[in-house]
């Protein structure tokens, strides 16, 4: 079959090479060209010809492996021509509706999945992405926040040249700046960083960077609920790095990758991944009422969904099983999951929300008092005034119920299931 030139030049020129930076939008017209390419059923030279080529010889991860994954290739069997015309023709009906409605075979979110994808595996193409990105300072893992104009809190986004600023200002010669780790791609396709400034003098960093270090615990619920997994993440990442410096089986230090997704000991050949602990969180009910419990460390007022750490080899359902029983002596009957989320305290969680089922013949609790300082079941009317309580209860105050903040999956739980509720109560 005849290579279109110009079709392996387009490619060609937008592929990243030395010198040429990798974008979302280089990765999603090269993905386009080699879907049109291969919707035709010609061979692309790009896709068949060794990787060097296209992303240089040193793009190479820390533990040395070859960064890029030859895409497959399709070369057709040139046999006998009509054969070949009649298997064509589908492609060719294709190819016509796709000149008269040009779409993209990857969407924007597709690209920047794949675009953050190849910058946790090429170190250079990563550096070059910093100098680009926007970059999230912590001090000690509390994120800097900024006070918007309407008196909101959002983390501060620093170009890389701010962040060189401050640290020159500060006398730091910029080396901290490798330090950064990536989080991801914004939706204005720019590579986003974090990076902890500890070393440096906290109120020189925030006069310097006009923000100020704010506790995670305390900007978790001060930030809008898009950012908070932001800073969440980042804070989890860098903690990481910062309690895995070394390996745990040669005792060597563990270097990481540019983007910091992993880091290697080549003495051990141990790569090393960042952990989150699973953790499995139920909302109970007995069909009219839920029910939350109270740990002795908990606000005054707050009670919350149950949960517990997973154990080793445990699904998330023996783990909710398992804890609903050990904590208040009751049997689930059934499950049903809702929604996950990544949970920064103390450390990393990788949190799974449930619905659990008790039956409502056997509702009575049998409080473990180690684990949990109360437990009771709730109506939905209780729970529905809950859900207005805007700040906890202070000393003095007449006992009332205070809900866990709209940032925590006990509070979407929470939420679902009072809907759940006034929708079954409509039914009626
Ligand atoms: N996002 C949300 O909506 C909610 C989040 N949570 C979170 O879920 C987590 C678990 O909840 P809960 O069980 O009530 O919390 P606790 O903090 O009471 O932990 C219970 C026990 O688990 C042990 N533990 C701590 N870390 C781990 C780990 N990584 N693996 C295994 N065991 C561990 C602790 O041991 P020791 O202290 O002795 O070391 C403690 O005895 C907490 O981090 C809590 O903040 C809980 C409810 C709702």
């Amino acid at each position: 079959m005849k290579i279109r030139a110009e079709e392996e030049e387009a490619v060609a020129s937008e592929a990243p090479r030395e010198g040429k930076r990798l974008t979302p939008d280089s990765v999603q017209k090269v993905a386009d060209l080699r879907f049109v390419s291969s919707v035709k059923g010609q061979k692309s030279k790009v896709s068949s010809s060794p990787r060097s080529s296209v992303t240089g010889p040193h793009c190479r991860t820390l533990s040395g492996n070859q960064v890029w994954r030859s895409p497959a290739v399709t070369c057709m069997q040139v046999g006998d021509p009509a054969h070949l015309r009649a298997m064509l023709r589908p492609l060719r009906l294709l190819l016509s509706g796709l000149q008269t409605q040009p779409s993209r075979c990857c969407s924007s979110f597709v690209s920047r999945m794949r675009y953050v994808n190849r910058l946790k595996e090429d170190d250079e193409a990563c550096a070059a992405a910093l100098k680009d990105g926007s970059i999230f300072l912590f001090h000690r893992l509390s994120p800097l926040l900024r006070c918007t104009d309407v008196g909101t809190f959002s983390p501060a986004a620093l170009t890389c040249s701010d962040v060189q600023s401050v640290l020159q200002r500060l006398g730091s010669d910029g080396s901290p700046l490798k330090e950064a780790v990536l989080i991801g791609c914004s939706e204005q396709n720019q590579a986003q960083f974090c990076l902890d400034v500890g070393e440096l003098d906290q109120a020189a960093v925030e006069e310097a960077s006009q923000g100020s270090f704010i506790d995670l615990r305390k900007a978790f619920f001060l930030l809008p609920a898009a950012e908070a997994p932001l800073v969440s993440k980042g804070q989890a990442l860098l903690r990481w790095h910062q309690s895995t410096r070394f390996c745990g089986a040669s005792g060597q230090p563990a270097q990481r990758n540019r983007a910091g997704s992993q880091r290697f000991c080549s003495s051990s050949s141990t790569v090393y991944y960042p952990k989150m602990s699973a953790v499995a969180v139920a909302l109970v009910s007995d069909g009219k009422r839920c029910l939350l419990g109270r740990q002795p460390s908990f606000p005054r007022g707050l009670y919350s969904a149950l949960a517990g750490f997973c154990d080793m080899g445990e699904t998330l359902e023996e783990a909710l099983c398992r804890e609903v029983a050990e904590e208040v002596g009751l049997e689930i009957q059934s499950i049903s999951y809702s929604s996950s989320q990544h949970w920064p305290f103390p450390h990393s969680s990788f949190m799974l929300g449930c619905h659990a089922l008790v039956s409502p013949a056997h509702t009575q609790l049998c409080v473990d008092r180690s684990e949990l300082e109360d437990a009771r079941w709730f109506t939905v009317d209780e729970i529905t005034r809950a859900l207005q309580v805007k700040a906890p209860p202070r000393r003095g105050d007449p006992p009332i119920l205070w809900l866990p903040p709209k940032h925590a999956l006990a509070n979407r739980l929470i939420r679902e299931w009072v809907e759940q509720q006034r929708k079954s109560e409509g039914g009626a």
